[in-house]
């Protein structure tokens, strides 16, 4: 039986959902993959760097109770060590601008020898080629499944099954909380309660502005360029155009004429390297992306050697589907850190 001490930083939305799943999947962790877990760190802003070896109550923690240290550690570093960390879970608010302190997170972990896994796409965007170099240097994993696409394979897809195969081509849908705000004013809903219903599914950022604004898929076709296509691409040479633009009136029609709008990103080769944009687009019927709800996420792919490859993926408009899914990717990022 191997044993994991796991540490999570950014215990919001996500992070919440992991250590549900976490309890959800321990006995099928034991009996298939031999793995015993301890949470012996959470930290966020609100709760400061909690840890504990021995481990920490995680029913309490879920409950939102988190124990009384005195002389708790002062920094990331402090934490992980206090925590006798193995595996670090970096769920903390995206920085669009500098991907902090997300990166100095890891960057920590991997140099005392812990695992780093992600969602944070901020991470890769301004920290990709650091820490990956860091990771092969330690012998230790740095895992970012969650980062795009969240709930589908995207980049162990890539990695795992289609070798050699080159990205020409990307169009999809990338961020969920523009096209549920889309989807709710076009029912009538304000711009303000369409974010709340974003809010309440748990998939808006903690600045949904990110999201309306269109940096948040950007940050998502940047990954794609830098992991998929190999291709260094600044996020200011993305055209980026969010929906705020939008009237609701321009949203309601467009709608009603059959012809929807959805906030669309897209990325292509060009002689002298990559063109890519984030943009609202009016969608035809017969358009692929009208199979899948507001919230679900669609990437199609035009690739050398296969012409057309798309994935799908659906997500629910209530509960905490959003997150939940996310919280698997993690975890399947987890099982490829137990496994390595
Ligand atoms: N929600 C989703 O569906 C998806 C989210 N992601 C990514 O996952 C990450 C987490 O998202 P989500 O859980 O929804 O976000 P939330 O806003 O729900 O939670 C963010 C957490 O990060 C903590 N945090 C923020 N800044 C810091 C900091 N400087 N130091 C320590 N903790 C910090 C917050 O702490 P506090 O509350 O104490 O301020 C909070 O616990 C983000 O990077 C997001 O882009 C990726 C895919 C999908
Ligand atoms: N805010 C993002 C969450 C996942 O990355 C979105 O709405 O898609």
């Amino acid at each position: 039986m191997k044993f994991y001490r796991l540490c999570i930083v950014g215990f919001g939305n996500v992070g919440q959902s992991l250590l549900r799943l976490l309890i959800e999947k321990r006995d099928e962790l034991r009996e298939k993959y031999e793995v015993e877990w301890q949470v012996t760190g959470v930290a966020s802003r609100r709760i400061g760097w909690l840890a504990d070896p021995e481990g920490l109550d995680v029913a309490a923690l879920l409950r939102g109770e988190w124990p009384e240290q005195k002389g708790q550690p002062a920094n990331v570093r402090e934490w992980l060590i206090a925590a006798r960390g193995d595996v670090l879970f970096e769920l903390t608010s995206l920085n669009v601008e500098t991907g902090e302190p997300a990166i100095e997170h890891i960057r920590t972990a991997l140099e005392l020898d812990i695992h780093a896994i992600t969602a944070n796409k901020g991470t890769i965007v301004h920290g990709y080629h650091e820490l990956q170099s860091l990771s092969r240097e330690r012998g230790k994993r740095f895992l970012y499944e969650a980062t795009v696409m969240a709930g589908s394979p995207l980049f162990s897809l890539f990695q795992a099954s289609l070798p050699l195969a080159r990205l020409l081509r990307f169009r999809g849908l990338l961020n969920s909380t523009s096209n549920v705000v889309l989807a709710e004013i076009e029912q009538g809903k304000s711009f303000a309660d369409a974010i709340k219903k974003a809010q309440e599914i748990g998939i808006a950022e903690s600045d949904p502005s990110a999201d309306v604004d269109g940096w948040d898929a950007a940050v998502k076709v940047c990954a794609i360029a830098k992991v998929l296509m190999e291709v260094e691409l600044p996020l200011e040479a993305i055209e980026v155009q969010g929906i705020r633009g939008l009237s609701v009136d321009e949203i309601q029609k467009a709608s009603l004429a059959g012809r929807p709008y959805k906030l669309v990103a897209g990325i292509e080769r060009t002689e002298g390297g990559v063109k890519a944009w984030v943009r609202p687009e009016q969608i035809t019927p017969g358009d692929p992306f009208t199979t899948i709800g507001p919230a679900g996420l669609l990437s199609h792919f035009e690739l050398d050697v296969i012409p057309g490859l798309t994935i799908a993926l659906h997500i629910p408009n209530s509960g905490t589907a959003g997150p939940d899914v996310t919280a698997y990717d993690v975890l399947a990022d987890f099982i490829r850190v137990v496994q390595h």
